[in-house]
């Protein structure tokens, strides 16, 4: 078995993004500047927006965290989002999801400039993704295709199976391995909380993706032998032995499933981590998109 390690890859990836600034440095350019929108305090959410932060800091980007209360309104954050899209020393944001409930996520998203949508969830990103138009793809499954390419996971005619269909997650990630291309060529199926029959669909996977969320959901039993395994479930679970009073669980039952895996990313340390380093690298591009259009 081999272990599909997230961290260090992201580690790598930072390094090559911090070249890529430097060089712009050298050069006399402007820096890559990424905002995130933190509406709320969800404590992973916080977490989540500080691991950007930190991350644009070691590479050299700038960034700015902007932080709404939990009481915000629609209008309020499609104002703030409004300025952000306006504002040229900005050239990529996030809106860091979940949002409160009394806020529409799909109004927040389309309002999102596409050229600024680093998160890649707006429309027009999303049919240029489905279209192998060159744009921004969702920093998650970008990542588990970095990770694939790195470790040279051979992909094509193989039979991948998505556990999850959410837009963040599952739906891209299904259009992405069914592309052309290598990581790609794959045939794909898509299961979600109507699939029948599902353990017996996973049963015949050669790779597994599961986005959905439930702690040890994957068991050795359910999977063949030597499949890819990604493990995209970041759950909290109470632990008070922690320092921090709970631990990270995936949805794998990692001891036992790596036994017959050919290749396994770990959690945490494996997807979560890649997230934080392809949202770098998409903001690297709309920077050099913006300073293109500029010239
Ligand atoms: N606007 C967005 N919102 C959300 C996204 C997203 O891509 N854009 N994805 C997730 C959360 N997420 C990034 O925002 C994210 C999740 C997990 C990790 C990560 O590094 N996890 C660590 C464990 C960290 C911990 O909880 O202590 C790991 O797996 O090793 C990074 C980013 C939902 N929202």
């Amino acid at each position: 078995m081999e272990l599909l390690d997230g961290k260090k890859v992201s580690n790598d990836i930072k390094d090559e993004i911090a070249v890529e600034v430097q060089k712009m440095k050298d050069r006399g350019e402007k820096v890559p500047h990424l905002a995130a929108v933190l509406v709320g305090n969800d404590g992973a959410s916080l977490t989540y927006v500080g691991s950007k932060v930190k991350a644009c800091e070691r590479v050299g980007f700038e960034s700015t965290l902007v932080k709404m209360p939990s009481t915000t309104s629609e209008i309020e954050l499609l104002t703030k989002i409004k300025e952000l899209n306006e504002d040229d020393n900005i050239d990529g944001f996030i809106v860091q999801l979940p949002l409160p409930p009394q806020i529409d996520t799909q109004k927040v998203l389309l309002a999102v400039d596409p050229d600024k949508d680093v998160d890649g969830f707006h429309p027009m990103n999303f049919g240029k993704m489905a279209l192998d138009m060159s744009t921004f793809i969702p920093a998650t499954p970008f990542g588990i295709l970095e990770l694939l390419e790195r470790y040279d996971v051979d992909t094509k005619g193989k039979h991948t199976v998505v556990i999850g269909r959410s837009h963040i997650v599952g739906r891209p990630m299904s259009i992405l391995m069914g592309r052309k291309g290598w990581p790609g060529n794959s045939t794909v199926t898509l299961t979600h909380s109507h699939t029948k029959n599902i353990t017996q669909i996973i049963s015949q996977a050669d790779i597994v993706i599961s986005a959905l969320g439930v702690p040890n959901f994957l068991k050795a039993e359910m999977v063949k032998d030597d499949a890819v395994i990604i493990d995209v479930g970041i759950t909290r679970v109470t632990d008070e032995t922690r320092p921090k009073g709970y631990k990270i669980v995936g949805d794998v039952d990692f001891e036992n499933v790596s036994k017959k895996a050919s290749h396994i990313t770990p959690v945490p340390g494996g997807v979560g981590p890649m997230t934080i380093a392809m949202l770098l690298k998409n903001t690297l591009l709309a920077r050099e998109r913006h300073h293109n259009n500029k010239k």
